[in-house]
Formats: C-alpha cells, structure tokens, sequence
C-alpha cells in the first residue's frame, strides 16, 4: 500500500463529532498526497462555513495523519462543500427516504401567518407578501392551509387551478412568480371533504395530511416558504409547530384591542411549540377601528411591529380579481407597506448560514 493510501485509511478513525460518522464516509476527504519526503498533503471538505467542529476535525485529521509511520509532515487545508455536495450528503445519510423538505436543516425560511381570529386580513397580506417577494427574485413558495376557508387560489387568480402530478411528485401551480398549494386543491368532496366541512379535518388526520402535503408537494429549492394558517390556536397551528418547529410566526391583527388580545394568544402558542415570533403585521389601520392594536401585540410578543397595513379599497378588490395590488397597484399606501415588509423579509440571509448541518445520528 502506498504511503498516500495508508494515510486515506488513517482517516477513517477520524469521526465528524456532529454526524458521528468517519470522515471518510462523508465525502469529506477531497485529496490526499504524500511526496517523496514523507511530506502529506490533505484537503478536507466541511459541511458548512463556521462548522462548529472544524477545529476538532482539522487536528484530529492531522494526528491521524503524523500517526502513519514514515510520515514526516502533515498540512491539512480545509474547505467547504458546494450545495450540491451538501445536499447529496444529507440525500445519502436519509438512505434515500423521502422526508419533509421544509425541517430544521433546510435553507429555506419558513414563516407560518397567524391571527387571533378570522377575516383581519391574514390571507390577503400573506398572499400580497408571498408576491412581494417573488417580484424582488426570491423562490417562494404558499402554502395555504387555512381550513376554514381556502382563500389563497383567488386571491392569486388560480382558483380553479390543479397541481401537476408527476409520478409520486405533486407539481404546484405558479401565481405571479408563486409556487402556490391550497389544501383545497387536495380534498376528496366524495369523503364529505370541502372547504366547509373544517370540523371533519381535525385532530390526526389533519396533521397526516399536512405533512404529506409538504412531502410530496415538489416546491424545489426555495428561499422563502410562506404557510396561511386558521386564525386562532387550533390543530392546524399545532400541526405546523410540530412538523416545522423552525418556523418563525407572523402574527396578523386589527387595530381593536380585543382583536390584539386573541393575536397574543395565537403568537403565544409559537412559543410553547418551540417557534418564535418572527414579527406582528396590523392590518386595516385608520381612526375607524380605533388604533394601537399592532403596537399591543408587538409588545405583549416581544416582537417588532413590522408594519401597519391601512384600509384600502384597491387591496379589497384586487384580492377579488386575484390580482394582487404590489404589482398592480404598487403606488397604493397599502402595497407600499406591504412591499416594504417584504423587502425587510428579503433582506434576511438564508436559513442555515452558520448554522448546523441538522443531520441526526443513526
Ligand atoms: N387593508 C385592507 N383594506 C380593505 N380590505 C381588506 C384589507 N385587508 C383585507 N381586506 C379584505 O377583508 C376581507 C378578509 O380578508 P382575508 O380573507 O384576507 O382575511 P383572513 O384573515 O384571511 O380571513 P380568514 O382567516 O377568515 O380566511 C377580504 O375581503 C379582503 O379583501
């Protein structure tokens, strides 16, 4: 065997302390060279930028190194996977099972929209955002799960519209640069399912059908992942923090105090699921539905008041042509904050930068 050999072999008794596996199963070994004096060379490859164990890693490599005899010296270089290896990595160590896409180790940011009670608003602005932010290049992806009524297709002009199915895959329709899914699109009216019967869909079988929603749905590689909840703390909500406790909450209320005191209850309950409140949106602001509401909730949630989205006549109409007013009626006082919200939003760096690589140990 050569030296350079016995060196790649020295290197499967070094263990990735995140992945509890040999390096040298997890294509993290790019190169190994050994000269005529005895000098190695090794490259390492680390799964992400500021891996918490490159330290670790990177003297453990070079002791397994020097301990190969005739050895003289060791210079190990270390850097990172593409995203692609990345991902063909965290592929091979799932052993090829489909799983959630949307979980702890995902780019993707993922914001679950909720309200303490219905009709604030919570679709229409989840909507105008989701827009907002695919106007400004970003891949985005609605998930409307609100069962108690499947508003998200109209809003964006799809009503009617069906996903793809190819093969097991579930190709969603695309509004206004939107990957958009509604649950209604999935429900069987032969089983008594619809858009009214919400009663029929709790408890487990609603949360089956949610995580195989955000399974077999095929979104791609997205940046944002936007979900339209029922307003309120109910099994949808709870669902939601169980599958993707990564989610962050964005709390829709109206300026009325006690539509801002069911909001509290509704961000609260992010918390006890382990999800934090990312920010708190007041909706149809004016003197006419008194005022402050926002500013309550934001406080009592610890979270910042994003903005306060006025009452507007063309936001109203445009979600019953489904055609949204950031691109249509950009100049409207509400389009400007909703669009400015997004732009807060877009500004984020993506999910997982320097972040770990969430991958458990078998
Ligand atoms: N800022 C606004 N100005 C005027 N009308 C608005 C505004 N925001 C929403 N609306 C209108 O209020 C109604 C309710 O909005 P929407 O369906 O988005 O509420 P919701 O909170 O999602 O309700 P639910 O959860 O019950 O579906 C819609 O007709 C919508 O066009």
């Amino acid at each position: 065997m050569s030296l350079a050999d016995q060196v790649t072999a020295a290197l499967a008794s070094v263990i990735d302390p995140e992945i509890r596996k040999p390096i040298t199963e997890l294509d993290m070994v790019d190169s190994v060279a050994v000269d005529d004096a005895g000098q190695a060379s090794v490259a390492i490859k680390l799964t992400i930028v500021g891996c918490p164990a490159a330290d670790r890693i990177e003297s453990d490599v070079r002791a397994a190194v020097m301990g190969v005899p005739g050895v003289t010296g060791a210079e190990v270089s270390v850097s990172v996977m593409t995203p692609e290896q990345r991902q063909a990595l965290t592929e091979r160590l799932r052993g090829g099972k489909r799983a959630m896409p949307f979980g702890p180790d995902s780019l993707t940011r993922v914001y679950a929209v909720t309200s303490g009670k219905g009709g604030v608003g919570k679709s229409t602005l989840t909507a105008n955002l989701a827009v907002a932010l695919a106007a400004r290049g970003l891949r985005v992806g609605l998930v409307d799960a609100d069962v108690h009524g499947f508003s998200i297709p109209g809003i964006l002009g799809v009503a009617g519209a069906r996903p793809t199915r190819v093969g097991e895959m579930i190709l969603p329709p695309v509004a206004f640069g939107v990957k958009v899914v509604s649950i209604g699109m999935f429900l069987d009216p032969a089983r008594g399912q619809g858009p009214s019967s919400a009663v029929a869909w709790r408890g487990p079988m609603l949360h089956r059908t949610i995580q195989q929603f955000l399974t077999d749905v095929y979104f791609g590689d997205l940046d944002v992942l936007l979900l339209d909840l029922p307003p309120g703390t109910g099994d949808v909500a709870i669902s939601v923090g169980q599958l993707l406790p990564n989610a962050e909450v964005l709390v829709v209320t109206t300026p009325q105090t006690a539509a801002a005191e069911v909001a509290v209850r509704s961000g609260a309950l992010a918390a006890q699921t382990g999800q934090r409140v990312y920010g708190v949106i007041e909706n149809m602001s004016g003197e006419l539905f008194g005022s402050g509401g926002g500013a309550q909730v934001s406080a009592e949630l610890g979270a910042p008041l994003l903005g306060s989205v006025p009452l507007s006549v063309p936001l109203r109409v445009g979600g019953d042509e489904g055609s949204p007013i950031v691109l249509s009626a950009p100049d409207d006082p509400a389009a400007q904050v909703m669009g400015a919200i997004a732009a807060q939003m877009a500004s984020r760096p993506r999910n997982l930068a320097g972040r770990r690589l969430g991958v458990a140990p078998r």
